[in-house]
């Protein structure tokens, strides 16, 4: 179906809505993919269209769909990326039984859970393939197969071992689960991909609930799953219609598919949306000719909607700032604020002052660099490095073993005055509802032992808390000691042993066991500064006004500063100072490139264009370079990206 009416100005996606409703109402109905940009209101497109589909809004076609879905008990699923999003829609929808919106690990686990057998049967198959992958691995190496290529091995093995024989798995959507027969995120993706491919009943199951299945943020969307869901899907009248919305120019997981729009089946429809509602023309500009440059080192196609600025949003201000990466993260730091300064004067006084901005870091090591809040953070990554940083897609409460400090101690902590008194009411009500009063001694001597243990243990955890210089096992050691809350036995156990920490990998020269990382872990943590916990928690909250790439998906910001740092974001994965021309391409990235393999320049345009993408009015992009003159001679000449004054060297 083609839009009749060629449409200008701000409503130039006005017809999508109807498009898509009738692509969906058709008989058979059709498959699509929507190709939806930054800011373009995939949210309310979706919306709309689940508006007309589902009766709410009057609509000839949709309301025969929604009798259908009614009498035959089945709904339209929708699949967004967070559980923010499932909120969002939810919210805008109101109460409507003839729509399911969740996030892919509830979806997943809705449709699996219960199978148990299934999912043993599925996991063993799924770990068995990474063994074999790891085998092939190690054998291919020069130097043979190492001792803790064989250690690895043999915790794959114990892992393979343990799945076949779990007879009930537990999970929640929204954490990580631990316990016997808990499986993690992962797992529940990769046993259903599994399982849809190798089970028919599944299959059956999956279309008579659910006919038509809608995917927010496809690009995203783990590959596993949405290739079966493909398969389904296909012939047209296969029982399965899919809609997937999204951009692969923001996709930033290795998870999803790298040409999303090039996997699309021909006979699918592809509807466009053309607007960027959210920024201002100035912002809009730079993404496009962001997409569009045929950098050298660059793989991926410039195919891809050019966005229309709104007809109102004319202004917007950008500005490149770049300085010398030798500096300190102190120095650095300061100097960040200073470009805040500079971008004050240019877009209001009251835009850019502390908190008014957001903080947008490559990746969690810088962010924790930049929020003082490293130590921790790196022996939390080491613990449960799918649990230490927020994702954007749950919430983050952190490794739970790690608990009693995240969550225990620090409403303790609060009842603390600031000259380290205890504030005792607040204090008991802490230890009330945590169950820590429970279990006090009847007899009244042994009650009162005990109330004292208590006191005196608080009164030592209060006066090490407020020394600037504890560590974390400094002030632990009292709570454990005194049993003051229940302490999860990974902890306990960490805590106990005090052996020294086995020594980290030699990087790309040897694997460590995940035992040895998770000790490691524990012994940095305990080492750790007590006062840096404060930060971590507000990071992982979601609180702190600073951000990684990852957890800003669909968020927007007036004013957003994104910190460029290759030095301190800890991967090789990214580099934006090869994408701003401070460094050359190195050997793998040519050989990726005539390869036609992903390159470092590709992910690093991806990420700069998601970044870019959030702000509304204003963009300040900090590059700390290595070389800032080649650089910066390399912004002028060859990017076209920006005007001679929007670029500013950091003094
Ligand atoms: N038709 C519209 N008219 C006016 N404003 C709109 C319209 N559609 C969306 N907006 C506004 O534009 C902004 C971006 O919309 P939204 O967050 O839904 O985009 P998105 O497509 O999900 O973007 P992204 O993929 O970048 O997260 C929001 O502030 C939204 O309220």
């Amino acid at each position: 179906m083609n839009r009749s009416l060629v449409r200008e100005g701000n409503d130039r996606d006005a017809g999508v809505v109807e498009e898509i409703c009738g692509y969906l109402t058709e008989q058979p109905p059709r498959s699509f993919f929507l190709f939806a940009g930054a800011g373009s209101g995939k949210t309310r497109t979706l919306v709309e269209v689940l508006r007309r589909l589902t009766g709410v809004v009057p609509h000839v076609a949709g309301s025969g769909l929604g009798r259908q879905l009614r009498l035959a008990g089945r709904a339209i699923r929708v699949v967004t990326f967070t559980k923010n999003a499932v909120a969002v829609i939810n919210g805008r929808l109101g109460s409507n039984d003839l729509v399911n919106v969740s996030t892919i690990h509830s979806f997943c686990w809705e449709l699996i859970n219960g199978f148990d057998a299934d999912i043993s049967a599925a996991l063993v198959a799924v770990k068995q393939a990474e063994l074999e992958k790891e085998l092939s691995k190690a054998a291919a190496k020069k130097r043979g197969i190492s001792d803790t290529d064989i250690a690895k091995f043999a915790e794959i093995e114990a892992e393979i071992d343990q799945l076949g024989k779990t007879e009930k798995f537990i999970y929640n959507p929204d954490r990580n689960t631990f316990g016997p027969g808990a499986i993690q995120h992962r797992h529940v993706l990769d046993a259903t991909a599994w399982l849809l491919l190798n089970r028919p009943t599944l299959r059956t199951i999956l279309r008579d609930r659910h006919p038509i299945i809608l995917i927010d943020e496809s690009q995203d969307t783990m590959k596993g799953v949405l290739d079966a869901l493909m398969v389904l899907a296909e012939p047209r009248g296969s029982g399965l219609t899919l809609g997937l919305l999204g951009d692969h120019r923001q996709r930033i997981y290795s998870d999803g598919h790298s040409d999303l729009p090039g996997l699309v089946p021909t006979g699918w429809a592809k509807p466009e949306l053309q607007m960027n509602h959210r920024s201002q023309r100035r912002i809009v500009t730079l993404i496009n000719q962001i997409w569009e440059s045929k950098m050298q080192g660059r793989t991926q196609s410039t195919s891809g909607v050019r966005q229309h600025h709104r007809t109102e949003k004319t202004g917007g201000v950008v500005r490149l700032f770049v300085g010398d990466a030798s500096q300190s993260a102190n120095d650095k730091r300061e100097h960040e604020h200073w470009c805040a300064a500079q971008m004050q004067a240019s877009v209001s006084p009251d835009a850019w002052k502390d908190g008014t901005y957001q903080l947008l870091a490559l990746e969690h090591k810088l962010v924790a660099t930049r929020g003082g809040f490293l130590s921790v953070y790196e022996a939390m990554d080491l613990i449960d490095p799918n649990g230490a940083a927020p994702v954007g897609s749950g919430e983050n409460n952190g490794p739970s073993a790690a608990k009693l400090v995240l969550d225990e101690l620090a409403q303790l902590e609060a009842c603390i005055r600031p000259d380290g008194t205890m504030n005792e009411s607040a204090m008991t009500d802490v230890l009330r509802r945590n169950g820590s009063l429970d279990d006090l001694p009847v007899d009244e001597a042994q009650r009162n032992v005990r109330t004292d243990e208590i006191l005196n243990a608080i009164q030592k955890f209060a006066r090490i808390c407020i020394d600037e210089d504890s560590t974390i096992g400094q002030v632990i050691e009292p709570v454990i000691a005194a049993r003051l809350f229940e302490v999860h036995p990974r902890l306990a156990e960490a805590f106990a042993d005090k052996s020294p920490p086995p020594p980290p990998p030699i990087p790309r020269k040897n694997t460590e066991t995940t035992h040895a990382r998770i000790r490691r872990g524990w012994c940095a943590l305990f080492a750790a500064p007590w006062a840096e916990l404060v930060q971590y928690r507000r990071y992982l909250a979601g609180t702190s006004e600073l951000a990684t790439h990852q957890v800003i998906k669909g968020s927007e910001f007036d004013h957003v500063m994104v910190v460029m740092d290759d030095s301190q974001a800890g991967g090789f994965l990214i580099s934006y100072d090869k994408l701003f021309g401070g460094k050359t391409l190195s050997d793998t990235d040519i050989s990726n490139l005539s390869d036609g393999k992903e390159t470092t320049i590709d992910r690093s345009l991806r990420l700069l264009y998601v970044t870019c993408s959030r702000a509304r009015e204003s963009l300040a992009l900090v590059l700390w370079s290595t070389q800032p003159a080649t650089a910066l001679a390399h912004i002028n000449e060859k990017t076209g990206w920006f005007a001679p004054e929007e670029v500013v060297v950091i003094p």
